[in-house]
């Protein structure tokens, strides 16, 4: 295919979207299959356009002054390809797949507006009423630190340790360029992609078959490795889900000790089996949702709480997320979490932690419930240790990237794409006395 039915293609699939409120995925995955003619190239690249438009909708609508996919298709191109109107009218002439090319009147808006002469909400590229609270979360850095979460994400691996090392592993990814993350000591990353291509799927690749590796953000094994988990240890990993961080953990903990996944969902928590055995972790021990636990309460070293969220801080790779979220949502989660840190802290042992982790960059589902935990505990029996010592302690080579508030007697973290390169991520630790 060439570019205009690439475009053509990009502007069905997000017309569809609109239309039917689907998630991206599904709608890509549906044009695929009935469009076999189009082969990974024409897929990848089509993938890529649809992405950017709905990472930037809100800037690509507002500088063309049309919202319409057409608009934002041409816009998104324009810029991802560097490329002028002019160039562009001369690629797709004579396509007789291409989307009708826009007026010359069309453009005038985008060859004229100034970005930065746009409301903030527009320039950070989110909805209206998250404006105030990502102002809340970065002062008056809010508007770089929320367009940040519209860039292309890199492809990030932890390396297994228990399996393998960081050289291996690059050695086995040479033909993908994996270099080593600038933090986390264990990652490898495959920076994002520029232009139209895909990053390769390395889930086929032998060394991710023997265990050698897993996909995870550099931010998520950040958090995980702050979390501190020691060999020997007694640990409750209370959400566990698919196992992302429970895996991080166990390395952590040369497979020792004993880490308890646990997880309300039992969907959620089903891929964590085959994940297990594939990295070869023989510490942990998985608790169906209806399974009783109340015999590891007071008996945690460490409680890991990665808490359901809004998602916020992986809106790079779930950008049709960011514009989906309803406020509503967001106080659902924040119910979940005040549930789900009551309920995880009855597990601390007395001079135990309590970790608690979103990838979320809303100051009400980070900083400000572990101050409503707070005060819900009455005997005060937890306090806020200095998450900023723990990153000194855990990652004594890495720059001091992350944003550090103040909250009680200690420090919380937050990671995020524009400081740290990683997803958005939280990082509390509460420990009881
Ligand atoms: C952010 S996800 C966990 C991701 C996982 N830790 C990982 O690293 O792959 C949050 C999880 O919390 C679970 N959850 C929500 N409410 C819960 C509750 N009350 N008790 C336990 N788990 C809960 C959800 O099912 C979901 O799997």
């Amino acid at each position: 295919m060439r570019l205009g039915g690439r475009m053509a293609a990009a502007i069905e699939i997000l017309t569809d979207i609109e239309a039917r409120r689907r998630p991206v995925a599904d709608a890509l995955k549906d044009w695929g299959l009935s469009h076999r003619f189009a082969g990974s190239g024409d897929r990848a690249a089509i993938g890529n356009i649809v992405y950017d438009v709905l990472r930037r909708r809100r800037s690509l609508a507002w500088r063309m002054e049309d919202e319409t996919p057409t608009a934002m298709v041409f816009a998104a191109v324009l810029d991802s390809k560097g490329m002028g109107i002019k160039d562009m009218a001369i690629a797709l002439d004579g396509d007789r797949f291409a989307p009708q090319m826009p007026s010359t009147d069309d453009f005038a808006a985008f060859r004229t507006r100034e970005l930065s002469a746009a409301p903030g909400a527009v320039q950070a590229d989110v909805p209206d009423w998250l404006a105030d609270r990502l102002e809340a979360a970065f002062g008056e850095a809010w508007i770089a630190e929320a367009a940040a979460l519209s860039d292309r994400p890199p492809l990030d691996m932890r390396v297994n340790t228990l399996r393998a090392d960081r050289d291996k592993v690059a050695k086995a990814l040479t033909p993908f360029a994996a270099t080593a993350t600038a933090l986390a000591p264990q990652g490898l990353r495959i920076p994002p992609i520029a232009g139209d291509g895909r990053h390769p799927n390395v889930q086929v690749e032998a060394g991710f078959q023997k265990g050698w590796f897993e996909i995870q953000d550099e931010g998520s094994q950040i958090v995980a490795l702050l979390a501190g988990a020691a060999p020997g240890m007694q640990v409750l990993d209370f959400c566990a889900g698919a196992g992302g961080k429970t895996l991080a953990l166990a390395a952590s903990m040369e497979n020792t000790g004993q880490i308890h996944a646990y997880d309300s969902d039992r969907q959620r928590l089903a891929p964590i089996h085959d994940r297990l055995k594939r990295a070869e972790v023989r510490n942990v021990q998985v608790h169906a949702p209806r399974d009783d636990i109340g015999e590891l309460e007071g008996r945690m070293d460490l409680v890991l709480v990665d808490a359901p969220c809004t998602g916020t801080g992986t809106w790079r790779r779930r950008p049709d997320a960011k514009w989906r979220l309803a406020e509503r949502q967001l106080d659902k989660r924040l119910e979940e979490q005040d549930a789900v840190l009551d309920a995880a802290a009855r597990f601390v042992k007395p001079g135990g932690r309590l970790v608690y982790i979103t990838c979320s960059l809303l100051p009400e589902e980070n900083g400000a419930r572990v101050a409503a935990f707070l005060e819900r505990d009455a005997g005060a029996e937890f306090k806020v240790a200095d998450a900023a010592g723990r990153w000194a302690e855990a990652l004594p080579e890495a720059p001091k990237a992350y944003h550090a508030s103040a909250l009680g007697d200690g420090t919380t973290l937050t990671l995020t794409p524009r400081t740290t390169g990683t997803d958005g991520f939280f990082f509390a630790v509460l420990e009881r006395r």
